[in-house]
């Protein structure tokens, strides 16, 4: 029977996921093809499938019932398909060249399929090997300014923003991040996982109630603030890279929320190159931070001055107070993401793929304090260059 017509939800296997896509005549039903599931995400299988001919592919990522990383002791929903597939083509409308084509979805299957993009690298894997990704940093700038400006309330009628938000509601990936980057780091919780060299910092950490004051208030912002579409979960392992091209995937923890934390999110990852990179491969990462920002804020500005149809926009000083604040929120967002992926439930391979121990731990800390820093001094901080300053410091 075809998979399609069944009209219920089955884990896909490799041959199955051969059979969906000749039924959907995206690989005819002759060709001969190769399938793979290459997913090493926390959360979704993902088929690559080639047509061994024509040297085409494309990719299926399935959703589970749960959360992979976890097991079925962690159910997840899956509507997180259909809210990413969804996001990938809301965000293609403004950015169709930083996103992967989708060439279909389906939602019982919680699948979808879309643009193989194996030709170029997880921008996480690329950065630890030393890649310099020239064009990283402006189109990442370029993604954030034109997604965030044109799914907010600068761009859209009210209608149009509150629908979306309605239709982007994701609130059981919502509460993992909530959990996982606002809550548990902050606490003795038991999702946490460190080595014991790094109690006395995480304690540190825990009995610091400046810090969980300032914690809870960007949690709160995350919680209550439905600024714009965001991506949700933009770190380096979301974007694929090369020399010439950058693509934004993933974005199942897509959600109305704070402009600053997807841009938060994606800094706090090039931080830990910082962290871990030395000389000339540290000021490359420092110059991607600069000019992200740098981007973001002129693309934003120049976005804000042409099309916003915000009435208060003119307003003298209104735009600078609100970059302040999505600047400030940046800041905080990071600091969150760099203690979260150091002492939480999810870390990255920038870290924990450093085999000398007493290097790792180092870093560890290193990732720690600056975190700290971000979080209380973003309010202070007013310019990029005193964070690049703040970086090379320390
Ligand atoms: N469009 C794609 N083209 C090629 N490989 C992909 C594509 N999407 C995902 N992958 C591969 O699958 C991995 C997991 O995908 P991802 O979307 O991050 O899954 P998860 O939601 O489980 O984190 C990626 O790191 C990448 O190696
Ligand atoms: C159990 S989910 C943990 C973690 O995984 C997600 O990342 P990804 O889907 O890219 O692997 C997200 O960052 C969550 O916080």
């Amino acid at each position: 029977m075809a998979i399609l017509e069944k009209q219920k939800y089955e884990a896909l296997t490799e041959e199955t996921a051969v059979q969906l896509v000749k039924e959907l005549n995206i690989i005819p039903e002759s060709a001969q093809v190769t399938c793979q599931e290459i997913g090493d995400g926390n959360l979704n299988y993902v088929f690559k499938i080639r047509d061994e001919e024509t040297g085409k592919g494309v990719i299926v990522k399935q959703a589970l019932p749960y959360a992979k990383v976890v097991g079925e002791s962690w159910p997840l929903t899956l509507k997180r398909a259909t809210i990413e597939a969804n996001a990938l083509k809301k965000h293609g409308e403004f950015v169709p060249n930083l996103v992967p084509k989708v060439y279909a979805t389906d939602e019982n299957l919680a699948i979808t399929i879309m643009e193989d993009l194996s030709h170029l690298t997880i921008a996480r894997t690329g950065l630890i090997n030393g890649e310099a990704y020239p064009k990283l940093s402006g189109d990442i700038g370029e993604y954030l300014a034109r997604t965030l400006f044109s799914t907010s309330d600068l761009a859209l009628h009210p209608f149009e923003k509150k629908a979306l938000a309605v239709e982007f509601s994701n609130p059981e990936l919502c509460k993992i991040t909530e959990d996982l980057i606002f809550t548990d780091p902050f606490f003795d919780h038991d999702t946490n996982d460190f080595e014991p060299e790094l109690r006395g910092a995480v304690e540190g950490l825990w009995e610091n109630n400046q810090l969980r004051l300032e914690a809870a208030k960007l949690k709160k912002s995350f919680v209550t603030e439905a600024e714009a579409l965001l991506h949700g979960d933009l770190h380096s392992g979301s974007i694929f890279a090369s020399e010439t091209e950058t693509k934004v995937i993933d974005p199942e923890f897509a959600f109305y929320g704070p402009i600053g934390f997807d841009i938060g999110l994606f800094l706090g990852n090039l931080v830990f190159q910082v962290i871990v990179r030395e000389g000339e491969k540290k000021t490359i990462v420092l110059d991607h931070i600069e000019n992200t920002w740098n981007v973001f804020s002129s693309v934003l500005s120049q976005l804000w001055e042409k099309e916003s149809v915000e009435p208060f926009a003119k307003v003298p000083g209104y735009k600078e107070a609100y970059f302040q604040k999505i600047f400030s929120d940046t800041l905080g967002f990071a600091g969150c993401e760099l203690i979260r992926r150091t002492i939480g439930l999810s870390h990255v391979k920038d870290l924990d793929g450093i085999e000398d121990s007493e290097q790792r731990i180092s870093a560890k800390k290193t990732a720690l304090a600056t975190g700290t820093a971000l979080i209380l001094k973003r309010n202070e901080m007013t310019a990029i260059e005193e964070v690049i300053t703040f970086l090379k410091e320390n």
